[in-house]
């Protein structure tokens, strides 16, 4: 696809799918938003609006919106994933003998899946071997782009192809789209954040100093990168947008959904009562199991995963995490610093 783009189609109508599609056909080209709830879809074609995700956000008028999958993926180009990963091998296994080997495929997916630890472009690797992937990732908070905040992104893939359809397909005067060739990387960093941003809404609802909240950052990016780069990523993607550009957003705006179940959670809620209140997806919940045990896996130091972890599910006191986390025995030598930063 090129700037002769004809068509694109993205699959999942909550908030990304909602304000990604418009971006497209916002910039004139033909676009099906796929939305699995009839009635929904329906209703979202005849409004012009998703008013379940944002009242009031009048969508392009040449945005088509459908339940009908067939319809949706005809002719597309470029194939947009928008549901939340654990729907992708659902997703992924409907396109499976329904689209041509050339059709791209772009994730946008914050997640892991905790069977194997896979990331979602593996996921659709397994449903689609021969389909080019890339993977969306940086600090999008959907509603801000929907209100026309700049923004910026990241597209990162082995394929020029997606890069360029991706470009193509959503930059727009508001809208900017990087290209990078690390989608691990990217796709890691993507997924890794929305933990920290659970703890950060913890740390905000405790209404701690700046100086809290800068270490909280700054100890998060060493842990993802400390992982990440025993999973053979690029250290350096964790300095751009996909990494330190999206941790940052994650973890200090409340538009974010884990932020807010952290929040709720240092209310004193339950995570089952976190995770209604909110409604919508929050990746990091999931995530932090299983990156919890592909750390113990590994041997890899993540004090922040711990701590989360043993408040969420060993029920330990806020004060003792705390307590720990700042009279850990410090590291007197390099080993415990990360390459590359
Ligand atoms: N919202 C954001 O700001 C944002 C930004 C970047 C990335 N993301 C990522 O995008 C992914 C989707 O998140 P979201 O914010 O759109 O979530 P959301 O909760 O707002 O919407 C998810 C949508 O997917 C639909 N869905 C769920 N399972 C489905 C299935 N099996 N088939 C079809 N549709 C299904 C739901 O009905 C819902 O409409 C997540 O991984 C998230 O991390 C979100
Ligand atoms: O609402 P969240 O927490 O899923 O965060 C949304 C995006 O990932 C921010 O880049």
């Amino acid at each position: 696809m090129t700037n002769t783009t004809t068509k694109v189609a993205v699959l999942g109508g909550g908030s990304f799918g909602t304000v990604l599609a418009n971006l497209v056909a916002g910039n004139g080209i033909s676009c099906a938003l796929w939305m699995r709830n009839e009635q929904r879809a329906a209703e979202v074609m005849n409004s012009r609006e998703n008013a379940e995700y944002f009242p009031g956000f009048i969508l392009d008028k040449r945005l088509n919106i459908t339940s009908n999958f067939d319809e949706a993926i005809e002719d597309a180009e470029l194939i947009i994933m928008a549901v939340p990963s654990s729907a992708y091998d659902t997703v992924c296994s409907q396109l499976e003998q329904r689209i041509s080997r050339n059709t791209l495929i772009l994730s946008t997916a914050k997640g892991i899946r905790a069977d194997g630890f896979r990331l979602m472009s593996e996921v659709i690797q397994e449903h689609l071997p021969h389909n080019p992937v890339g993977v969306l990732s940086g600090p999008n908070l959907a509603k801000e782009i929907a209100d026309n905040q700049y923004t910026a992104t990241l597209v990162a893939s082995a394929s020029t192809e997606v890069v360029e359809a991706s470009q193509t397909a959503l930059a727009s005067p508001t809208f900017r789209v990087y290209a990078g060739d690390d989608p691990q990387g990217a796709e890691l960093a993507g997924a890794l954040k929305n933990i920290y941003a659970i703890i950060a809404g913890i740390t905000g609802s405790m209404q701690l100093g700046q100086n809290t909240v800068s270490m909280l950052i700054t100890r998060s990016l060493a842990e993802m990168c400390r992982l990440a780069s025993e999973l053979g990523a690029e250290p350096m993607t964790f300095m751009g947008l996909a990494g330190v550009g999206d941790l940052f957003v994650t973890c200090t705006s409340p538009l974010s959904r884990n932020y807010r179940v952290g929040q709720a959670l240092g209310q004193g809620k339950t995570l089952e009562q976190a995770v209604a209140e909110i409604g919508q997806t929050a990746e990091g919940v999931a995530t932090l199991k299983t990156v919890y045990d592909k750390a113990q896996e590994l041997g890899v130091r993540m004090p922040l995963v711990d701590g989360l972890y043993r408040l969420i599910y060993e029920h330990v006191e806020i004060s003792e995490i705390i307590t720990s986390l700042m009279t850990a025995q410090q590291a007197t030598d390099v080993e415990h610093k990360v390459k590359g930063i």
